[in-house]
C-alpha cells in the first residue's frame, strides 16, 4: 500500500505543502476526493493540493486486513458522529461513523462490498434534470452480467474491494499510487479545513472561491487557488457552518454583511452546506419518482437481504464520544426514521421485509441457523447517507446545491464532488454495507435503514447465529 508515489505525495510539513501554487484544492482526501485529485493530476500542467483532516494510516492492520473490518469504528479514524434522538425509534440516538483518515470512509471504516444500484436509480437522477447522470451515461458497459448490468433484483454474490494480489483492502489512496509518481499532486494530512474563502466578482452577482483556510497542529493557515476549490469532505462536514442560519436571524445577517464589507471575512465567505433535515422536503418531481418506486410498477429492489457471515462480538462503538471536536461544531444529523411524512411508508417496508424474511427462515437451511426475529426497535443505521449537497436538476437551487457539473450555484470556482451530491438514494451500497456494531451475542435478523430521505432499499440482514466459541 505504501508505494513511493503515495509517500512522495503526502507532505510531512505544512511549509512543504504551502510552497506550491495550486490550480485546484480538494478539501477531503476521501473516497471521491482522492479519485478526483488523481484524475486532475493526470494533466502535468496542473498543480493539485489535497487537505485531509485525518491521518495517513497506510500500515495499520485494522485498515488493511479485510477480515478486521469494523474494528476501526469508534476509533481515532472515525469522526464519531451521532444522530439526534429519533422519535420514530423511541428516542434512541444512533452512532453515525464516517472516516477521518486519508482515504475517507473507504479506508478504515467501510466494509468493502462493491455493487451497483439498479438502472432505474440512476435514470431517476437524470429524470430530475441532471444531464449525464443516467445509467447509460454513467456506465458504458457492454457486459450483461447481473447484478452489474442494471438489475440488482434476485440473489447474487457481491464483489469486495480487496486486492486479489495482496489480499489487502483496496481503497481510495490507490487512486494516487501511480507509477511513476505524479510530482504535481500534494497531500497534507491532519489539515482541518474550516472555511472556503469567497470573494465577490466585480460587477457580478456571483461569488468566486479563491482559497481555503485550514487548521494544522492548532495553527491556522490559508492557501489560495487559481482555478477551483473542490469540496469532497463527505456528506457531513463538521467544520463548515451553515449560512442558512443567517436567513432566520436578520441581525446576524446584517452583522455578517458588515463584517464581510469591512474585512472580507465571516460567515458570508463560507459555502452553503445543507443538512439532511432540509432534504426531507421533496420537490414535486422527486416525490413523483419516489411514489412510482413504491407502486409496484418498477423492478427496483426495495429490500436487501444480506447473508452475513460477520462476527460482531469484538466490535465496539463509543456512541457519544466527541473527542475530535467540540459538540458545538458537530452537525445535527436527523434522518427522521419512521417519523417524517414518509415515515409510515418506511415502516411499512420494514415490516413487510421482516415478514418475508420470517417466511424464508422457516425453510431449510436457514431454519437451522436463525433463531429469533428482531423487531423494529432494533433498526440501526446502514451508513449510506446521501443528498446533503444534492444536484438540483430542473428545479435548480430550489432543490439542491450543485448543478449536474457539480458546480455550486452562484459561486464560481467551487464544486462539490462526493456522495452528498446524489439527489435520491440508490438501491445499493455505494462504496458499502452496515454491521451490527453493538456486539450482540445472538445474531438474528436486523433491520437497517438507508440513511437518506427516504428509505429506498431497506436492508434486513440475515446474520448467522453466533456459534459457541466463534469470537475470532
Ligand atoms: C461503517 C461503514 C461501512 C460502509 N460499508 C460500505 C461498503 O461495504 N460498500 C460501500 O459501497 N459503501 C460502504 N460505506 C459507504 C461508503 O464508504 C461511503 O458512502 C463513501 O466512502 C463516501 O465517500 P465520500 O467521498 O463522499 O466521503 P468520505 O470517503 O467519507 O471522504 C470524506 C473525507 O473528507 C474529510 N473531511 C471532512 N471534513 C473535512 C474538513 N473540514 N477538512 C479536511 N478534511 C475533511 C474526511 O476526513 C474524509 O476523509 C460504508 C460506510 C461506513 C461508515
Amino acid at each position: 500500500m505504501t508505494t513511493p508515489s503515495l509517500l512522495s505525495a503526502v507532505k510531512p510539513t505544512v511549509d512543504e505543502f504551502l510552497a506550491h501554487h495550486f490550480d485546484f484544492i480538494v478539501i477531503g482526501g476521501g473516497t471521491a476526493g482522492l479519485a478526483v485529485a488523481a484524475r486532475l493530476a493526470e494533466n502535468p500542467t496542473l498543480t493539485i493540493g489535497v487537505l485531509e483532516a485525518g491521518a495517513a494510516a497506510f500500515d495499520e492492520d485494522d485498515v488493511n486486513i479485510p477480515g478486521r473490518y469494523g474494528r476501526s469504528l469508534g476509533g481515532p479514524h472515525d469522526w464519531k458522529f451521532e444522530t439526534v434522538g429519533q422519535k420514530g425509534l423511541g428516542g434512541r440516538t444512533l452512532p453515525w461513523p464516517r472516516g477521518k483518515i486519508l482515504g475517507g470512509s473507504s479506508s478504515a471504516l467501510n466494509f468493502m462490498t462493491w455493487n451497483r444500484g439498479n438502472r432505474e436509480d440512476y435514470d431517476a437522477w437524470e429524470e430530475l434534470g441532471n444531464k449525464g447522470w443516467g445509467w447509460n451515461d454513467l456506465l458504458h458497459i457492454e457486459t450483461n452480467k447481473a447484478p452489474l448490468s442494471g438489475s440488482n433484483v434476485g440473489v447474487w454474490t457481491a464483489i469486495c474491494t480487496v486486492d486479489p494480489g495482496t489480499g489487502a483492502r483496496s481503497y481510495a489512496p490507490r487512486y494516487v499510487s501511480s507509477n511513476p509518481p505524479r510530482s504535481n499532486l500534494h497531500i497534507l494530512t491532519g489539515a482541518l479545513v474550516q472555511e472556503i474563502i469567497l470573494a465577490r466578482r466585480e460587477s457580478h452577482e456571483d461569488w468566486v472561491a479563491t482559497g481555503v483556510r485550514f487548521v494544522h497542529h492548532e495553527c491556522e493557515f490559508s492557501v489560495s487557488v487559481s482555478r477551483e476549490v473542490i469540496l469532497s469532505a463527505g456528506e457531513f462536514d463538521p467544520s463548515l457552518p451553515n449560512p442558512d442560519d443567517l436567513k432566520s436571524n436578520p441581525q446576524a445577517a446584517e452583522d455578517a454583511k458588515d463584517e464581510y464589507q469591512k474585512h472580507r471575512t465571516g460567515p458570508l465567505t463560507i459555502l452553503p452546506c445543507s443538512m439532511s433535515e432540509s432534504l426531507s422536503h421533496f420537490t414535486p418531481e422527486q416525490s413523483s419518482i419516489i411514489t412510482r418506486r413504491f407502486t409496484g410498477e418498477t423492478k427496483l429492489g426495495q429490500i436487501e437481504y444480506i447473508f452475513d457471515l460477520g462476527n460482531w462480538r469484538s466490535i465496539h462503538i463509543r456512541p457519544s464520544s466527541s473527542a475530535n471536536s467540540s459538540s458545538a461544531s458537530r452537525p445535527v444529523i436527523d434522518p427522521k426514521y419512521y417519523d417524517s411524512s414518509h415515515g409510515e411508508l418506511d415502516l411499512d417496508i420494514m415490516v413487510q421485509g421482516a415478514r418475508f424474511a420470517a417466511e424464508m427462515c422457516k425453510a431449510k437451511p436457514l431454519a437451522d441457523i436463525v433463531h429469533q426475529l428482531w423487531a423494529v426497535e432494533n433498526t440501526v443505521t446502514d451508513w449510506h447517507p446521501v443528498g446533503t449537497c444534492a444536484m438540483g436538476g430542473n428545479a435548480g437551487k430550489e432543490a439542491g446545491v450543485v448543478d449536474e457539473r457539480l458546480r455550486v450555484y452562484g459561486v464560481k470556482g467551487l464544486r462539490v464532488v462526493d456522495a452528498s451530491i446524489m439527489p435520491l438514494q440508490i438501491s445499493a451500497h455505494f462504496a458499502g454495507d452496515g454491521l451490527d456494531a453493538r456486539g450482540f451475542g445472538f445474531q438474528t435478523h436486523r433491520l437497517e435503514a438507508h440513511d437518506s430521505p427516504h428509505i429506498i432499499g431497506a436492508r434486513l440482514h440475515l446474520g448467522h447465529t453466533m456459534l459457541p466459541g466463534s469470537n475470532s
